[in-house]
């Protein structure tokens, strides 16, 4: 590994920007990271994955949004980081945990093309509806069908945590000119203390559903994994759903398993981009 080495990878289309704590020569706060993650003054992403140490688990990892905010959760990011991992030798095991956040998580490399990660899977904790926990200002103990107003339009809004916070609506009709409209809005709602993350999900089967996102400190993105993980806790708990289902996105699917005691497993590809070193000129202004 060299000074300011990065790695960029997508995970269906929602793409990061891998760093090493150990090698970047540079502060990255949130001027760096707002700047780095611009498609313009930077190298252009949905976020930042930053390997740090961890004395809990095999690695540790922090996770930040393009507006400069951490996110303790990320469900790509976690596919993404874990393929970093072992593409770039931080480890020869196929299994390994990483430290978030938003807890301790479990990451399994399912098959590997051409020696490298494709498909991984992660244990991403469990789903967690009470409210303070998620946290969503509300008058009862869980979130789930309760009707907001925004603006001029009226919503019916299921709340849950899986490790970052998530408000779930389910539509009879996709709309993205609606989901960036009214993302926008409900992501800054009084109602959520720490903002929150955004999708719009339509049930198309028992076992598959069709989602739109709006990412808190992101915006619109073609996939999440967590918004994934999110709407499938939704779908079981309101009994829409079989509890192994699909998730469907603009960049693509996620297979998503929920067990009885509310864990939750998330199945996926990830997919390198490029790599190289971030240039003197960018991160001298960050020193
Ligand atoms: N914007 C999210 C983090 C990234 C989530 C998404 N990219 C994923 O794959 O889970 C948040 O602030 O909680």
């Amino acid at each position: 590994m060299e000074t300011n080495f990065f790695a960029k990878f997508h995970g269906l289309g929602n793409d990061y920007i891998c760093l090493d704590e150990e090698w970047i020569d540079f502060n990255l706060d949130r001027e760096a990271i707002k700047t780095i993650c611009d498609v313009h003054y930077g190298i252009g992403s949905d976020g930042i994955l930053l390997k740090t140490y961890s004395s809990k688990a095999d690695f540790g990892l922090r996770i930040f949004n393009p507006d400069g905010s951490e996110a303790e959760k990320s469900g790509n990011g976690l596919r993404i980081f874990s393929k970093f991992l072992y593409d770039y030798g931080y480890t020869m095991k196929r299994e390994f945990t990483i430290e978030t956040k938003g807890g301790i998580v479990k990451a399994r490399i399912e098959e590997l093309t051409n020696g490298r990660a494709s498909v991984i899977t992660v244990d991403m904790g469990k789903a967690v509806f009470t409210a303070n926990e998620i946290p969503v200002l509300c008058d009862t103990e869980e979130c789930i069908g309760k009707k907001i107003k925004v603006d001029d339009r009226e919503f019916e809004i299921n709340c849950v945590s899986v490790g970052n916070p998530h408000c779930v609506i389910i539509v009879d009709e996709l709309d993205e000119n609606i989901v960036k409209k009214y993302g926008a809005k409900i992501e800054h709602l009084d109602i959520f203390p720490n903002r929150v993350n955004v999708q719009f999900v339509k049930v198309l089967s028992p076992d598959l559903v069709e989602i739109r996102i709006w990412e808190r400190g992101a915006g619109y993105t073609l996939a999440s994994g967590s918004s994934s993980c999110a709407v499938a806790s939704v779908m079981v708990k309101k009994g829409l759903t079989d509890r192994d289902l699909t998730i469907k996105m603009p960049g693509g699917t996620l297979r998503i398993q929920i067990d009885e005691n509310w864990n939750i497993r998330m199945t996926g590809e990830a997919q390198e981009i490029c790599s190289g070193h971030l240039s003197p000129e960018l991160t001298e202004q960050f020193i």
